[in-house]
């Protein structure tokens, strides 16, 4: 029996890449979710027994709201991956980028390439759902003057003309996706590991819990702070940590438990490759 699960866009988007990369596409039933809160909600009614979700780009930064929705929903990170993004301009064929009034892709996808659109001011930046629904859209409707931002691959799904390619503003281009689940990771195989939580309102108290991470040799990749919704300029930090031994990693969460509020294990993983 096939796995389902859910991702955000369609088949020719950077998510579709991240999940055949992950996942044998044979043995996958792929759930194309036009927003992300859709993703999520398959996966919390069960409808999909995972999800491939984009957390972070190495040019645009983190996708705040999903991290929300993690969180919100208790749900778990069980494998993170890391995809080289390149965005190609694509049209229909017979067109230039002269020809070009608007370019569609997804928000995050129209970020990574500000520089190159910041010199066409004759095309207006359009965000549709992600960056392969617009341009299978201008392929079957045969919508001329609109060009569409792809990946390397997706102009030949749909008949499309390349007409500038790899139009980010950095050739080194990756976005960090994540596999979520509802139950957590069992594996024993995981060196990484992701925890939230909120401190007091006290001087030195983030530096604590930092220094516990120090002391029980828990390498620090990211610390993200992002708002609580309901408790007005406070803030919930989500840190990502790598460890040789999951031991350091638990021992080191029991103490930073007793000196932090809120704090929760979002998920353990096997730490992926940039
Ligand atoms: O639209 C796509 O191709 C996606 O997979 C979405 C998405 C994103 O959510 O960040 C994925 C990778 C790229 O960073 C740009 C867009």
């Amino acid at each position: 029996m096939k796995t389902k699960i859910a991702l955000q866009g369609i088949k020719g988007s950077n998510h579709y890449k991240a999940l055949t990369e992950l996942f044998n596409e044979k043995g996958v039933d792929a759930l194309e979710c036009t927003t992300f809160q859709r993703l999520i909600s398959a996966v919390v009614t069960g409808e999909s027994e995972k999800a491939v979700m984009a957390i972070e780009n190495s040019i645009a930064g983190s996708i705040l709201p999903n991290y929300r929705l993690i969180l919100d929903h208790q749900l778990q990170i069980t494998a993170e991956y890391y995809l080289n993004i390149s965005h190609n301009l694509v049209a229909l064929p017979g067109q230039d980028l002269e020809d070009l009034v608007e370019v569609k892709s997804h928000q995050m996808a129209l970020h990574q390439c500000s520089d190159f659109f910041s010199n066409q001011l004759h095309i207006n930046l359009i965000e549709d759902v992600d960056t392969a629904l617009p341009a299978q859209i201008i392929a079957q409707q045969q919508i001329f003057g609109v060009g569409a931002l792809v990946p390397k691959g997706t102009a030949e799904l749909f008949n499309l003309k390349v007409i500038a390619e790899d139009v980010q503003n950095n050739s080194l281009n990756e976005t960090r996706f994540v596999v979520i689940e509802k139950q957590a990771n069992t594996n024993p195989d995981v060196d990484k590991t992701t925890i939230q939580f909120e401190i007091a309102h006290e001087s030195g108290s983030l530096a604590k819990v930092l220094n516990k991470m120090a002391e029980h040799e828990l390498n620090l990749s990211k610390i993200q702070s992002i708002p609580i919704p309901n408790d007005i300029w406070r803030y919930a930090f989500i840190v990502d940590v790598s460890f040789s031994n999951p031991v350091h990693f638990q021992k080191a969460f029991s103490e930073i438990s007793k000196i932090s509020i809120n704090p929760t294990c979002v998920g353990q993983y096997k730490s992926g490759k940039s």
